[in-house]
């Protein structure tokens, strides 16, 4: 019988103290993928424990790569053995990440059979950017329950627009194009800090690609990749993610090596919520007793909080943004632009007290400040659960909060960090 595993949170207790968070999950699951592209071994730093990047690591194992674990957060990835073989599709379901695979694997080998990957339920997330890419590279591909995509002959480089700026299509399309013969200008590209790590990091084994940061990639294809060392950054939604927490219930909270330039966007819209933070160096600081109130726009109007690509607020810290309204003086709306099914988890927030009125979809009218409660909740998704937390934490009386496998799959060791910053929470499992 598998073990179900949940939180039990007491809310109410002051957090003080520092904190250090993980590497980035969104860039450590490329990275992993990537290394299927080198031919000598490369060696990963700074990579989270999470369930995600245990997936990515057994689904590359399958495919016979020799990975060593060199000390709990390094792994050496040797890829010289991999063979195309059939994907585990459970694993592939279990990851949105397992689509990564499907670029190296199609500049190596010419060929990709996988199942769909899986990811967080935040509504349908298309694959159509992929595809296009693939296919504007020389790619046929056949979509029905699983991915087929040949490229018998070498990719050949183009120039493509991308129909949207995504993620993990731009990732794909860049490891797809490292290898291909000729130039591929890669237009509308994602540019997030996973998004430019992954572009350095195919540099460092040899890969030309220009362009880094900005939304027009230039990839030289290159005839081979070497190996290479990385050191992946702290993960900068993490660091989003405890700056809220921190501005709710800290008494002073540090937060080290916090990738300050990441978060540059983010201390722009935190400000609307009266939130403030000071950056020392790498290391961020949280003071205690902020004023929590909506800082109206000019002529006193609601403002809003709305997410978009890279440089504007990320997607995966508005569930982080609506909980910290939920306890700021006055009315603030959220446009969630990105994913469809995001918002529903506010129906948790509003059984623990919280004034929101869900107004569709993809937008919410906030209006803190409102005294939480504490309940028993399931955890929807990874961003919504670790929103959860924070709501649980901050609410008077006990919260239970299940499924927080969701949490594990971006979040490491988050009751341990949460304790040693003073909080009452305890992982059973049962
Ligand atoms: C493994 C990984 O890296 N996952 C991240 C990646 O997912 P992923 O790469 O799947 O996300 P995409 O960037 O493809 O798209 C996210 C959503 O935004 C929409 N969209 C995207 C671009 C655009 O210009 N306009 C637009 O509306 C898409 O249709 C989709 O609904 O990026 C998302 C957006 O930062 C993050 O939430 C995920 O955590
Ligand atoms: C949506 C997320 O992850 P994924 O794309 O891996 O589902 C996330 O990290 O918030």
């Amino acid at each position: 019988m598998t073990r179900e595993a949940f939180f039990v949170i007491e809310g109410g207790r002051r957090l003080r103290g520092e904190v250090r968070p993980g590497g980035n999950k969104n860039a450590a699951l490329p990275l992993i993928a990537a290394a299927l592209l080198a031919e000598e071994p490369v060696v990963l730093r700074n990579v989270p424990r999470i369930r995600d990047v245990r997936t990515m690591v057994q689904l590359l194992s399958e495919l016979g790569a020799s990975i060593e674990e060199l000390d709990p957060h390094t792994l050496r990835i040797d890829t010289r053995d991999v063979r195309p073989r059939p994907l585990n599709p459970e694993l592939c379901r279990d990851i949105r990440a397992s689509i990564l695979l499907a670029g190296p694997l199609l500049a190596r080998f010419g060929y990709v059979e996988m199942p769909p990957p899986g990811g967080d339920v935040i509504g349908r997330r298309r694959l159509d950017t992929h595809f296009l890419a693939f296919e504007a590279l020389g790619a046929r591909y056949e979509v029905n329950r699983i991915f087929r995509l040949r490229a018998p002959d070498r990719l050949q480089g183009q120039d493509i627009l991308l129909d949207e700026a995504s993620v993990t299509a731009t990732e794909n399309a860049v490891m797809a194009a490292a290898l291909a013969r000729g130039t591929t200008v890669l237009r509308n590209a994602a540019s997030e800090p996973h998004v430019q790590a992954l572009c350095h990091f195919l540099n460092r084994l040899g890969a030309r690609i220009e362009g880094i940061g900005s939304n027009t990639l230039v990839i030289h294809g290159v005839d081979r990749l070497g190996g290479g060392e990385w050191e992946i950054e702290s993960d900068h939604i993490e660091v989003g993610s405890f700056i809220g927490l921190a501005a709710l219930i800290g008494d002073g909270v540090w937060i080290r090596r916090a990738v300050p330039q990441h978060l540059r966007m983010v201390q722009l819209v935190y400000r609307r919520l009266g939130v403030h933070f000071e950056v020392h160096g790498e290391d961020i600081y949280v003071p205690p007793e902020q004023p929590l109130r909506v800082i109206p726009d000019i002529g006193g109007h609601i403002p809003k909080i709305e997410d978009a690509p890279w440089p504007g607020f990320p997607a995966d810290l508005m569930s982080i943004a609506i909980v910290m309204a939920t306890q700021a003086a006055g009315p603030v709306l959220f446009h969630e632009k990105m994913f469809e099914s995001r918002l529903y988890f506010v129906d948790k927030l509003i059984a623990m007290g919280a004034r929101i009125v869900l107004c569709d979809p993809h937008r919410c009218l906030v209006h803190g400040p409102s005294p939480l409660h504490g309940e028993r909740l399931e955890s929807p998704d990874i961003r919504a659960g670790m929103a959860l937390v924070i709501a649980a934490l901050c609410a008077e009386g006990t919260s239970v909060i299940r499924n927080i496998v969701q949490i594990d799959r971006g979040y490491e060791c988050l009751d341990e960090k949460l304790r040693a910053l003073g909080a009452a929470i305890e992982r059973v499992e049962r």
